[in-house]
This record gives structure tokens, sequence and C-alpha cells, in this order.
């Protein structure tokens, strides 16, 4: 069996308006997804996903539409759920040109789903690494990021930026605009999240910011102020500021909301940790429900989060300094 491990992220800045070619800075934190792989001789794909529930089961499922998960559920949410799993075994087949092979693939995350810390990406990160190397062929990790990216390309039709898989695959923190991916410095950020144990689905809300794009020309502009934003962020981080760090996330935070991707309960916890004392507080990710992201170096935020009607979990996150990681 090969087994690999890439890690999750936060945004510092510019989810979604990296999506339209604006520049974001997420980092890798040490939250991973493992996902161990097996040839199989008989072309089938069988995947067993501990900690992707629906309905209360933990899905296993094979590859043809006969072989699908024994649950109780609409289909659309079985799609949603199996489908960047499938699809990056699509981009393994590719690569190797062994369109045929089949795999069994495990997976073990601790990363929640679809709460806008990146589970998505290092799952394909992850599965990606791990079943080339099953076939003999080992990846760059630009090239790794690049069909990770694919994939979500893929699963949220056509709008994704490749900020989430170039940094599961690379780790540190990243710059992304366009196809420019870089790592670049960052000091070591005191990083805390709450997690209001909800999830928002990402191509949806990616789907939803492009409509009110399309509809008002203002929210285009507010597209581009997120893009002022994370250039203002870029100089911040390079000066050391935390405090103008914490500044400029929360501005980041408002023009999400203007967006339409916040929450009542991401609100919350947004004030929850601005109230404690917290240098700056933002949604992370996609955003509808899920995490957000914190500056604090003190433990009041954390705290403070703890005791919020709404926060579910609460907790610190290191930077994870190493993108993905070959374990077997
Ligand atoms: N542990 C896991 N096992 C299987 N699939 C997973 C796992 N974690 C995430 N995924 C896939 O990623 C999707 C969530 O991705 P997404 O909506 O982008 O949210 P996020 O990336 O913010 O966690 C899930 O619906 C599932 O398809
Ligand atoms: C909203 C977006 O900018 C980030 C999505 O992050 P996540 O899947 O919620 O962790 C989409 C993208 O960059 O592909
Ligand atoms: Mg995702």
């Amino acid at each position: 069996m090969t087994l690999s491990s890439a890690p999750g992220k936060v945004y510092l800045f510019g989810e979604h308006a990296v999506v339209y070619g604006e520049p974001a800075v997420p980092c890798a934190i040490e939250r991973r997804a493992r996902v161990g792989v097996e040839r199989r001789s008989d072309g089938k794909l069988r995947v067993h996903a501990e900690d992707l529930s629906l309905d209360g089961f933990t899905v296993e499922y094979g590859a043809s539409a006969d072989d699908r998960p024994d649950v109780d559920v609409q289909e659309s949410l079985l799609t949603a759920a199996t489908q960047y799993v499938d699809s990056a075994i699509e981009q393994v087949r590719e690569v190797t040109g062994k369109a045929e092979i089949g795999f069994d693939v495990t997976i073990e995350s601790d990363i929640p789903l679809g709460a806008g810390l990146g589970s998505s990406a290092a799952v394909a990160v992850a599965a990606i690494d791990a079943g080339t190397r099953a076939l003999g062929t080992t990846l760059e990790a630009d090239e790794l990021a690049e069909r990770a990216y694919r994939t979500e390309h893929e699963v949220q039709e056509g709008q994704a930026s490749r900020a989430d898989t170039f940094c599961s695959a690379t780790g540190g923190a990243v710059r992304v605009e366009g196809d420019d991916c870089r790592s670049i410095d960052a000091p070591d950020l005191p990083i805390v999240i709450g997690f209001d144990g909800g999830a928002g689905d990402t191509g949806e809300l990616v789907a939803g910011v492009r409509r009110v794009r399309e509809e008002y020309e203002f929210a285009a502009d507010t597209i581009e102020a997120i893009g002022d934003v994370v250039r203002n962020g870029e100089d911040a981080l390079a000066a050391d500021d935390v405090e103008e760090l914490g500044r400029l996330m929360n501005f980041n935070h408002g023009l999400l909301s203007a967006l339409g991707v916040s929450s009542r309960s991401l609100d919350t916890m947004t004030w929850a940790a601005r109230d404690a004392g917290a240098l700056g507080a933002k949604l992370t990710g996609a955003g509808g429900g899920g995490c957000i992201v914190a500056l604090d170096p003190t433990p009041e935020t954390q705290t403070a989060l703890s005791f919020t009607p709404g926060c579910e979990d609460a907790f610190r996150a290191a930077l994870a300094d190493e993108g993905v990681k070959r374990l077997e």
C-alpha cells in the first residue's frame, strides 16, 4: 500500500476573489487527510471513507452505479460526497495513462468536511499522490498541485482557484494569483479557529458569488476590493505587522459578507473573537457555515469562542511547513 497525507488550510485573505484572478494568501495548518491506496486486479474502485458520513453511515462504495453506498439520502448529496475522490482517481488514471486500473482507497481525515479548511484539496492531493505512487510514478509538488486543481476545477464546475490545492501540496504560506503560485515567508501566526459544526457547499457558494457578480457591477468592485486588501495584507506579512494583518482580515470578512457568503454563526463567532481581543477575525474558505480564523497570541479568543453559543469547537492551529507527506 502507498499512504500519503496532505494538510488543510486557512485563508488569511482572498478566498472567492481568487477565483476571478485576484491574489489570495492561504496558510497550511497541521490538520491532515491521509489516503492509502492499493491496486486491485479487477479494475474496480472501492473507497472506504471513515470520516465521510451521510445520514450517520460511514461511506463505502464502488465505482459502478449499482455499487453506490447503501444509504437513504438524495442522489445529489451522495454525488457531492463522493465526487472529489472519484475525480482524483480519474486524475491518477490520466497521469499514469492506465485508464483501466482499479484501486482500494482508504481515507482518514482530521479536517472537518465543507468547513472552509480545505478538506477537499487535502483529500485530492493525498489521493493523487498515493495513487500515482501505487503505480510507480512520483509527481513533483507542482505537478501534484496542478492535478489536484483539475479535480477541484471539475467538481466545482469550472469555478475553482489553484489556491487550496497548491497550499496543500506545498505546505506553508502561499500566494496564488491565477496560475502564478508561490511560497511566501510568514511569521509564526497565533491562529485560532472557531467551528460552528456546520458546512457549506463550495461549488454552490462559488456559483452564488458568480451570480451576484453578474447581476451587480458593484459586486465586481467588491471582488476587486478584496484583491486590494490582499495586496495590503502581503505588505503587512512582509513587515511582520500582525496588528495590521488583523485589521485587514476584519475588512476582508466584511467584503465576503457583502458577497453573501457569511452566515449568522460565522458572524457571531467573528464578533465573539473580536470582543475577546482578537487582532482580527474572518470566515475562512467558501463560507456558508463552518470555520472562522482569528489571530490572538493570548488564550482569550479560544476561551471566549468555547463559551459562544453556536461554536462547537475552538482550537489553535499550527502552521504546517510541510505539504504532502509520503508515509508509506
Ligand atoms: N474525509 C473525507 N473522505 C472523503 N471525502 C472527503 C473527505 N473530506 C472531504 N471530502 C470531500 O470534500 C468535500 C468537501 O469539500 P468542500 O465542499 O470544498 O469543503 P472544504 O474543502 O472546505 O472542506 C466532501 O463533500 C467530499 O467530497
Ligand atoms: C471559495 C474558494 O476560493 C475557496 C474554497 O475553500 P474551501 O473549499 O471552502 O476550503 C474557492 C476556490 O478557490 O476554488
Ligand atoms: Mg474545498
